[in-house]
């Protein structure tokens, strides 16, 4: 019998760099890393085929669905598709139906991601009863619950009242949690569904202004410094947006903020086919925004990469585009992202993209056992990734339940080849490009 999370990992190079090494895992904990190591005794052996190895990916931004619309996403169905992401902890947003609002629910969805196994789900807590902004939620009960909610946001609706959310600041840092504001301010988005510019106005699309967003990041970034609080900008998407929080930091307040693979690769130009699967909040911007939001990404501006990963069904996604609904899939696709527009972009390199997958999403929300450094001692929460191989997108062939990726029929670079949650291998491909015939990406197994 193998002990648990005994594991050898034969062939890898941490972070891209080096010659190869064997990582060595027991109890899944790394305990030792070097050259021809020998396989503990009964240990599963993982072949990394010279790869890439990384600290298992953190998403501070996933919609799970569950409880609620489980036809579209469950937690097992979710938690599949972010370990074939490499994703190792996941932030399951609390707009379920009924809304995470307390902790008999965030406990429940806990359960359920500790029960699935294939990566650690963290519930989200609604900052206000319903999402509906009038009334704080139980912050407390949920921090102190099992799940130990970590991060709070109405996620879907922006906490708009500036009374509120100023308390929900005060209490958060009380609480030493972080609140993440869905930055729109829903007066000026009143039938929005597109990028306000040209593209909207030719299209005859209802615009969406770049000032609902940056409007609600300025007054939150000082509505964070008079609290003493931090604050944390979901699906940051506009150039002024980087601009603020550029501003921020030089007042010394504690604004984060992470950016969607999305933002980084599309803009308004795909809304030319009126196809709902470009619809999603906040929307595809111009061109100069997606560039504007690269550089601040590199420049650490951005602290991380969040998927906003929103799954819906395919009647509401197929529609026309006004009534489509907002979202796209984003778990098993956001690497390829990172390296079409960062990697491949010399934007940033491995050790980088350790920084914006894994290291600041883990610091951002104070996890002490993700985005560890590859060392011995550290759990061994681990992706190994193939640089070279490219894979072709097919909306049906992808674990969740909901099949609105963007990306279909495109071919990404990047492959995941294998995640490890505490050393035990919780998803798995086929084949390494170097024994794939073809050099194409394998079969999940
Ligand atoms: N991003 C989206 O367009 N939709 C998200 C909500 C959200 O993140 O705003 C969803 O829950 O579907
Ligand atoms: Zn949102």
């Amino acid at each position: 019998m193998a002990a648990t999370g005994s594991v050898l990992i034969k062939n890898v190079r941490p972070y891209g760099e080096g010659e190869p090494v064997d990582v060595a895992v027991t109890a899944g904990v790394i305990t030792e890393i070097g050259h021809d190591l020998a396989a503990p005794d009964g240990a599963e052996v993982v072949e990394g085929g010279g790869n890439i190895l990384l600290p298992g990916f953190v998403d501070l931004h996933t919609h799970l669905r569950e409880p609620g619309r489980e036809d579209t996403e469950t937690v097992e169905s979710g938690s599949r598709a972010a370990a074939r992401g490499g994703y190792t902890a996941v932030f399951a947003m609390a707009n379920t139906a009924p809304v995470a609002d307390n902790a008999t629910i965030t406990d429940h969805v806990w359960r359920l991601g500790r029960e699935v196994g294939l990566v650690d789900v963290h519930p989200v807590g609604a900052v206000t009863v319903g999402l509906a902004g009038e009334q704080l939620a139980e912050m407390g009960m949920m921090a102190d619950g099992a799940a130990k909610v970590k991060l709070f946001s109405d996620d879907g609706k922006c906490v708009h009242d500036p009374v509120i959310m100023k308390r929900a600041l005060e209490y958060s840092k009380g609480l030493g949690v972080l609140i993440s504001q869905h930055s729109e301010d829903p007066r000026l988005t009143v039938g929005s569904v597109a990028h306000d510019g040209p593209t909207a106005a030719r299209l005859g699309l209802a615009g969406w202004p770049r000032a609902a967003e940056e409007s609600i990041v300025a007054r939150d970034a000082l509505l964070a410094r008079d609290a003493g609080a931090r604050v944390h900008i979901a699906h940051a998407s506009t150039a002024g947006t980087v601009e603020l929080l550029r501003w921020a930091r030089t007042q010394g307040i504690e604004v984060t903020a992470e950016v969607t693979p999305h933002h980084l690769l599309l803009d308004d130009s795909r809304l030319e086919t009126y196809d709902g699967v470009n619809r999603v909040n906040p929307p595809l911007r111009e061109e100069s925004d997606k560039l504007a939001l690269r550089a601040a990404l590199a420049e650490g501006v951005i602290d991380c990469v969040a998927t906003d990963h929103a799954p819906h069904a395919s009647q509401e996604k197929c529609c026309e585009f006004s009534q489509a609904r907002p979202g796209m899939l984003g778990l098993e696709t956001a690497l390829s992202i990172v390296v079409e527009t960062m990697v491949n972009a010399d934007l940033l390199d491995w050790r980088g993209v350790a920084r914006v997958m894994s290291e600041r999403p883990a610091q951002i929300v104070g996890l002490d056992d993700q985005g560890r450094p590859i060392e011995v001692g550290e759990p061994a929460n681990l992706t190994i990734v193939d640089p070279e191989q490219a894979w072709t997108v097919k909306g049906e062939e992808l674990a969740s339940r909901s099949d609105n990726t963007p990306y279909d029929s495109m071919t990404l670079p990047g492959t995941v080849l294998t995640t490890l949650l505490r050393g035990r291998v919780t998803a798995q491909r086929d084949g390494l490009s170097n024994v794939t015939p073809n050099g194409g990406a394998g079969e999940w197994l």
